[in-house]
């Protein structure tokens, strides 16, 4: 089939339901299933729980506002106020967070159907686009390893392009690129002939000591692998690529002149390498190879360039006048595959054989996972709850989470039934290639559609394309195309399809965290935002998934009012919640056990080998965040909103400091750097660990019946038990802080400044609660 009637097919529009069969061409009596799903179990149990639970959230809220409206003094008032507002934000979450239990769905692909039901020469092209931003912070030799694993799929290669989009636009990148193009020719058959799994050379050699084959051929391509390494690690140490590693490479020369010493990042042409031609090349067994092509959009310091989003969008332009594949498959730099046949997988739900369900299907998202987490995964760096847990229960699929997500092509031009028309043909998906990817008209129009003035009066951006307006390009433009009607796919395999790194330091997990805030409130309070528009356009159930990460920051108001209020009035003996023996205790007790019991049981549900451990520490992160970089980040979107601050993509740094590593493989918290954020943290970890000591001190002398003014001393103590419960709980969730603050030594503790400064703050704040109480 060619790849017009590709896209027509894929777009259901110009093919009615009668032509399917025709195309998939084997007349079996009935093709086998592609895929299958079905109702997780656990929603029988969920349902109920949930009305019940919503029961009990009621009474809460009832409770709170009968005392409110029966409070005599000033100060009770404003503490029952604090509670009803801290309550009201956390029911709203609830009611978030159960828009993904209520239709958890589990999914199988059967991709050795595949060949029954369409011929091998009839699969779809399909481009992968793979982001890059800076040498320095995402070091070249990965970004190769991520492109070599996809070159290497299970799949025609001569249906296959890789395009690298270098936002850093770095010489040493693209040299980098230039020798994996070699070495690729010997990669992708070793690959082939020894049914290699990890495809990514640095994941194969790290976990193949030797071969259980032919072992000559393993030195000799461990060999190979290793000088490629060697020199572009040479030149990254240099800051320039060293002309002897490629005089004898006469493109690769050419190509290189192209970095005058006019030429930064910031400030540049175009530059569009062609480094495999599928119509030229061949592997050195003779076999054809992927088109791999080196893209470095244009910059000028004049234009906004939109950040990955906009890299994305100019891939998606370059590549519709180059090949136009249907399918597209989005990766970031560190997220090599770690499967060969995904890309079968994912061709599943793309040869859908319901051309109704065909016709809506907007893209394929496969979890996010990573290797190189320490065993209790102490920063909750797998994010289970936003990657493995919450995608799977979206009524009508997940949303988009940048990386491991094949498109289809037409999805990105408008509506299912309304195609939005781009401003020049050749960069639409229907648009038919002719010639090859190196032809001089070819190359001229990339140029062309690749320059930083091209976008200007188009629809890119906001009907077409990548989205632009939010730092979480991923989760606004899945949004946006859910909120046109497509319809997405979540695809977890057993085994991960794709491996990334996490940050190691707390530090860089907080900053990665509050950019991610930031970009969601950028869509949560924008004209777009969920909880009117997207509940408009997706129904109540699905808007308030996407609330659950617009509104995510916000999740900070409740967990400062609770780490801190009942605290303080711990410290001075006052009693804020029910006695043990009124009702409302047990409503407290059940609310706070169902809350974390049923986090748990969607935990350990999720798979994937999840541990009581990694919960517990996944929990306390959850606690960690709202002090920390939801607090700040909402501050930031404040500022950011006002004009006072205009808070850019700060990319996530790739590299690992050997101390560093050392300490994150022991599961010790490395603070890593000073930072405001950290303050806000040890002061609730000082003030939890002094009220909870005073706090006992009080509940003993009121059981013994000294101290206390009130006659009935029992009652007294008894007031202090769910405060005393609550600051111990706090207490336990912060002993890595303790230890960082006062016990060891090494770099990764909390800097002393920022400890100096909690003990202050905490200070004056139980200095405040002491001079209140005597006035
Ligand atoms: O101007 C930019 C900035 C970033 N990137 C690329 O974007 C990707 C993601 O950046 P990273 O620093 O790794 O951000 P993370 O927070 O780790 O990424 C998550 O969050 C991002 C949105 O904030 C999504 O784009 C990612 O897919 C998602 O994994 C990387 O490949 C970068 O090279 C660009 O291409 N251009
Ligand atoms: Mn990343």
């Amino acid at each position: 089939m060619r790849l017009s009637s590709w896209t027509y097919f894929l777009r259901g529009l110009k093919y009615s339901k009668y032509d399917f069969p025709r195309m998939v061409s084997r007349s079996e009596p009935a093709n086998p299933p592609l895929s299958s799903s079905k109702l997780f179990l656990r929603a029988a149990a969920y349902r109920p729980f949930a009305l019940i639970y919503a029961f009990a959230i009621l009474a809460l809220l009832y409770h709170h506002t009968r005392r409110l409206l029966l409070s005599t003094s000033t100060s009770s008032s404003f503490v029952i106020l604090s509670f009803l507002v801290a309550d009201l934000f956390l029911a709203f979450m609830w009611a978030t967070t159960e828009s993904f239990r209520l239709f958890p769905l589990g999914r199988r692909e059967y991709p050795e159907n595949l060949e029954k039901v369409i011929r091998r020469e009839d699969f779809p092209g399909v481009d992968v686009f793979i982001c890059t931003a800076d040498p320095y912070k995402e070091p070249p030799v990965g970004v190769v390893n991520t492109a070599l694993s996809v070159m290497a799929y299970d799949y025609p290669p001569e249906k296959l392009s890789v395009y690298v989009s270098d936002d850093g636009g770095s010489e040493i990148t693209f040299f980098a690129f230039a020798e994996a193009a070699k070495f690729a020719r010997h990669w992708l058959p070793f690959c082939r002939e020894n049914k290699i799994v990890e495809r990514s050379p640095e994941d194969y050699f790290a976990s193949n000591q030797d071969s259980g084959g032919d072992s000559r051929s393993y030195q000799t391509i461990k060999t190979m692998y290793e000088s490629m390494r060697t020199k572009v690690e040479n030149s990254l140490q240099r800051g320039k690529v060293p002309e002897d590693y490629y005089s004898d490479n006469e493109e690769a020369c050419k190509a290189l002149d192209q970095w005058t010493p006019a030429f930064t990042r910031q400030d540049h042409p175009s530059v569009i390498e062609v480094l495999l031609d599928k119509d030229r090349d061949q592997d050195i067994t003779g076999f054809s190879m992927p088109n791999l092509v080196y893209v470095s959009r244009e910059k000028n310091k004049s234009f906004h360039h939109h950040f990955k989003a906009g890299a994305l969008n100019a891939l998606v332009r370059v590549s519709a006048v180059m090949t136009n594949a249907p399918v597209i498959l989005t990766l970031d730099c560190d997220m090599r595959s770690n499967d060969p046949g995904t890309l079968l997988r994912a061709l599943c739900y793309v040869c859908e054989p319901d051309p109704d369900v065909r016709s809506k299907l907007g893209y394929i998202q496969f979890p996010q996972r990573y290797d190189g987490i320490n065993e209790g995964d102490i920063y909750a760096g797998e994010f289970r709850r936003l990657f493995q847990i919450n995608p799977m229960g979206m009524k009508d699929g997940p949303s988009y989470v940048g990386t491991g997500c094949f498109f289809l092509r037409r999805c990105l031009f408008g509506p299912p039934g309304a195609p939005v028309m781009p401003e020049i043909p050749v960069v639409g998906p229907d648009h038919m290639v002719v010639g090859s990817v190196r032809s001089k008209e070819v190359l001229a129009s990339a140029t062309r559609v690749s320059t930083c003035n091209y976008e200007e009066n188009t629809n890119w951006g906001s009907k077409m394309g990548f989205r632009y307006g939010s730092l979480v390009e991923d989760y606004y433009t899945g949004y946006r195309l859910q909120c046109e009607g497509w319809q997405t796919v979540f695809c977890n395999p057993e085994r991960a399809a794709f491996l990334g790194g996490v940050p190691i330091t707390l530090f860089d997990v907080l900053n990665q965290q509050k950019r991610w805030t930031v970009g969601l409130q950028e869509v949560g309070y924008s004209k777009y935002s969920p909880i009117t528009f997207g509940i408009r356009c997706m129904g109540l159930l699905m808007g308030l998934s996407y609330c659950f990460y617009a509104f995510w920051a916000t999740w900070s108001v409740p967990v400062t009012i609770y780490s801190l209020l009942p605290q303080l009035a711990l410290f001075s003996g006052v009693s804020v919640f029910p006695k043990v023996s009124e009702p409302w205790f047990a409503l407290y007790i059940f609310l706070f056990v169902g809350a974390y019991l049923h986090d748990l049981s969607d935990f350990i549900l999720s798979g994937h080998g999840a541990t009581v451990r990694q919960w517990w520490n996944d929990q306390r992160m959850w606690s960690v965040r709202g002090l920390t970089c939801f607090l700040f980040g909402m501050v930031e979107f404040a500022c950011k909103s006002l004009g006072i601050s205009t808070q850019g993509f700060n990319i996530t740094s790739k590299t690992q400091d050997e101390e560093q590593s050392k300490r994150y493989d022991q599961g010790i918290f490395d603070f890593g750097a000073v930072s405001p954020m950290f303050v806000t943290l040890g002061m609730v970890a000082v003030v939890n660990l002094i009220s909870l000591a005073q706090g006992l001190g009080h509940y003993a002398a009121a059981a013994l019946g000294k101290g206390s003014s009130t006659g009935d001393h029992a009652e007294a103590a008894e007031g202090l038990v769910l405060q005393i419960l609550l600051a111990g709980f706090v207490v336990a969730n912060c002993w890595p802080i303790y230890d960082a603050m006062f016990l060891r030594s090494d770099k990764g503790r909390l800097p002393v400044k920022v400890t100096a400064v909690s003990l202050v703050l905490a200070s004056v704040l139980f200095t405040a609660c002491t001079i209140s109480r005597y006035n």
